[in-house]
């Protein structure tokens, strides 16, 4: 089996022992372990087997396919496993897919074989359904996952994981864990090769989460993923203990040394002073109703969880706003700059076409009113003329019965009927302009209707306020002297202009006033003066 996580890298086919995620409907994907069948499990002869409202799907038939495949549902007997020897072996055959009639219906029946070596047993196709076989990817991941809390989306992780500039070989603080749906992303994002030894530093999620329970299936679900050399979790209240992580090479704690940031906490200010590049003086938290950081550390010995030569970016997701005003004060405070506050509204747009139109033809989803007041003006013409025409016709027929009953024995009545059949068939074909000369519309089923947009009603996101901020790069003096030496600056010998915007514009008015007197000055010397400091031609 790889050592590669199916979320980096799935393979082209699945495999047995591989994450699946089985596509039912749109907002309905379940992670399934693929099982090679060996004997019976649970009762079916078949192996394990998959049982959905789209039928039964045994692993058999979903492994050895290309990612992506529809697999089609199996006859599977799920009434009477466990009581009773197996029918179906019967009708199973082995090696190539085959093609078995089925006697009783007469139907043509595909035997669906896997061409793998690993499953020798061909089922036989049910009529049930269908599903994908999809590979695991953060986004599916979020869908199908299952939810342990509320859990961050994919509309606002992609838009946090660019903002906190989460990419290849960076080091992300996320708190906390939850269900695991941000950290599949992000462990996507920073990935940048698996760390070939210690001291190998490679792009890593730094997880905390503080509730046991979740921890535990976090810690067993990243190993399931083959994610723990990318993502390490730790068990960890960081409003108390903050983000310092355990270290093989060394009995004190390590920092991550972090230049991403992501709290998914529920007070994420109280976690803050942690994520400061010195240890930050017991009477400015104080200020600002915060308790002194724990840490025994002297401010000197004091660890920075957090990388000194970089800009660190956070991200902080809070869904009231009573949450973001205590953020965005401390983080002001500690001397986060550039903070802002953003709200993703994602919504999904279903683009369709709406079947409006009396000349529709008659299925689902179709709106048969009239399209325009035109259409209606016409129907309504219609319906009038085939109500005089019917009275007229059965005025005339009674008049011919009264006469003679059927003396010539046409029927009037059936022409009558056809000439309303006639007229309603004409016009309805009429008001579609797509018809060909037998009347019949040439408009493919697919194009009819017009091209309309809508915003889904329900959207299935949990919206937060996301607010970001930027704690600059820390700067030594050392690192100054260099950039004065570089760029010098307030050496300057004279200002040139004055900085006010008003005093320049009468200095300029000055000069040139003075420019015209001297100039008129001139003048009145004498033009032999002019020549004089005219400068020669050459
Ligand atoms: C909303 S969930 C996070 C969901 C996660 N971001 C996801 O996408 O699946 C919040 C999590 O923070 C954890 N938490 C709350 N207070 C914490 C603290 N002081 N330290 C660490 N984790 C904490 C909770 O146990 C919970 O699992």
């Amino acid at each position: 089996m790889s050592t590669i996580s199916p979320f980096l890298d799935p393979g082209p086919l699945t495999t047995p022992g591989a994450l699946a995620l089985v596509h039912l409907s749109r907002d309905n994907v379940v992670p399934v372990y693929l099982r090679e069948g060996s004997g019976t499990v649970d009762g079916y002869s078949e192996g394990a087997v998959i049982n959905t409202r789209f039928g039964s799907f045994p692993h058999s038939t979903l492994i050895g396919q290309p990612w992506g495949s529809q697999i089609r549902a199996s006859i599977v007997d799920t009434g009477s496993r466990g009581r009773k020897k197996r029918k179906l072996g019967d009708v199973v055959a082995t090696g190539a897919a085959a093609t078995a009639v089925d006697d009783a219906t007469g139907n043509d029946t595909e035997a669906v074989n896997s061409s793998t070596s690993h499953t020798r047993d061909v089922v036989k196709t049910a009529a049930t359904g269908f599903i994908h076989v999809l590979p695991p990817t953060p986004e599916i991941w979020t869908s199908s996952l299952p939810h342990r809390t509320q859990v961050v989306y994919t509309p606002d992780y992609s838009y946090i994981l660019h903002r906190i500039r989460a990419r290849p070989g960076a080091q992300i603080i996320e708190a906390g864990s939850g269900s695991g749906s941000f950290t599949h992303a992000a462990a996507r994002a920073v990935y940048s090769g698996y760390p070939k030894g210690p001291g190998d530093k490679r792009g890593k999620v730094w997880s905390f989460e503080f509730n046991h329970d979740r921890f535990l299936k976090m810690r067993e679900e990243v190993e399931d993923h083959r994610l723990s050399r990318i993502v390490q979790v730790t068990h960890r209240d960081v409003y108390h203990d903050g983000f310092l992580v355990h270290s093989d090479d060394d009995d004190d704690d390590a920092s991550p040394e972090a230049e991403c940031v992501f709290l998914d906490v529920p007070a994420p200010w109280q976690a803050l002073p942690h994520l400061s590049r010195r240890k930050p003086a017991p009477s400015l938290l104080a200020s600002g109703g915060l308790e002194p950081l724990n840490s025994k550390k002297e401010t000197s010995d004091w660890k920075s969880p957090l990388r000194a030569d970089r800009a660190v970016h956070i991200c902080t997701f809070s869904p009231c706003i009573e949450q973001v005003t205590k953020t965005v004060e401390t983080m002001r405070r500690l001397g986060w700059m550039d903070i802002e506050m953003v709200e993703v509204a994602q919504r999904r747009i279903n683009v369709l076409r709406e079947k409006v139109g009396l000349n529709m033809p008659l299925e689902r989803g179709t709106n048969q009113s009239p399209r325009n007041v035109d259409e209606a003006i016409t129907r309504l013409k219609q319906i009038d003329g085939r109500f005089k025409e019917f009275y007229r016709d059965k005025r005339d027929v009674d008049v011919s019965m009264d006469d003679v009953d059927a003396e010539d024995g046409s029927d009037k009545g059936q022409a009558a009927n056809g000439n309303v059949n006639g007229v309603v068939k004409g016009d309805v074909n009429a008001a579609d302009t797509n018809t060909n000369t037998s009347g019949a519309s040439t408009l493919k089923p697919w194009m009819a209707g017009r091209l309309v947009h809508r915003t889904e009603a329900e959207i299935k996101t949990h919206t937060s306020y996301l607010v970001f901020a930027v704690l600059p790069q820390e700067w030594s003096e050392e690192q100054e002297a260099a950039a004065f030496e570089k760029w010098p600056c307030g050496k300057e010998k004279k200002i040139i202009g004055s900085l006010d915007k008003e005093t320049r514009k009468q200095e300029k008015r000055e000069m040139l006033l003075g420019n015209k007197q001297k100039k008129t000055a001139a003048k009145a010397e004498g033009s032999s003066d002019l020549v004089e400091r005219r400068p020669e031609r050459t």
